[in-house]
């Protein structure tokens, strides 16, 4: 008589319970408008695409257009903005993915509360300032805005006639008029793979 042992259930997990073990992180890019953090978020992206990783870029228009499309531009507004989407991104970092964030987060105090979101969870956070000079980035005027602010047809432009808050001790600080969008992206590249983030 054969006798067949019952099945361990835990010696081969059915697919759907196995887990990988990755390293997800949220990576904040702060910074003015025409600043270079979506250029650089989508470049960053691709890098780290490459190296195998799982990576969203929670992009500030099209998160406005979905999630926050209740939402301004004021201060309250701003705060609720940012605050909803740290959560999406703890939320994707948190299950292994990298969570990449062009957003401009103008206040410090939203900026250190989603901080403290990801610290809580015990979950990497990284806030990269795109710290390209205001003259900068009026010149690049990528979305027309400053153009229309000096004209008088829009008020309360972040870094113009709205406050921007800089970052006092951001993880990276990116000069992005001094190098080309490669370059940019390489060093927050390299500063996560120093965070064996990468
Ligand atoms: N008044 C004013 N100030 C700043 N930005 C403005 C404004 N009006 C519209 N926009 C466009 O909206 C994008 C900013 O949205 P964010 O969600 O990143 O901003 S915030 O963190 O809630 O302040 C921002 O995108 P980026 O240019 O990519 O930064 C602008 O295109
Ligand atoms: N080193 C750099 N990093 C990022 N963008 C750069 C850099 N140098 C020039 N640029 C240009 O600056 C512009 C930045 O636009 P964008 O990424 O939409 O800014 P933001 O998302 O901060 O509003 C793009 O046209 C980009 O090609």
């Amino acid at each position: 008589m054969t006798t067949t042992a019952a099945p361990d259930p835990e010696a081969r997990p059915h697919p759907s319970r196995e887990t990988h073990v990755t390293t997800g992180a949220t990576v904040w890019l702060t910074g003015l408008p025409s600043a270079g953090k979506t250029t650089i978020a989508h470049e960053l992206a691709g890098l780290l695409r490459a190296g195998g990783r799982r990576v969203e870029v929670l992009d500030g228009d099209e998160i406005r257009e979905f999630l926050t499309a209740d939402l301004g531009f004021s201060r309250a507004d701003r705060h609720t903005n940012v605050q909803r989407i740290g959560f999406l991104a703890e939320l994707l970092a948190r299950n292994g993915v990298t969570a990449l964030v062009p957003v401009i987060a103008p206040y410090a105090d939203s900026r250190e509360a989603v901080r403290g979101r990801h610290a809580a969870g015990g979950t990497a956070y990284v806030e990269v300032h795109v710290a390209t000079p205001v003259e900068v980035c009026a010149e690049r005027d990528v979305k027309g805005l400053y153009a229309k602010q000096a004209a008088g047809e829009i008020s309360g432009l972040t870094g113009v006639d709205d406050p921007y808050e800089e970052p006092l001790a951001p993880d990276l600080r990116i000069e992005s008029q001094e190098q080309s969008v490669a370059e940019s992206a390489a060093a927050v590249h390299q500063l996560l793979v120093e965070r064996g983030l990468a």
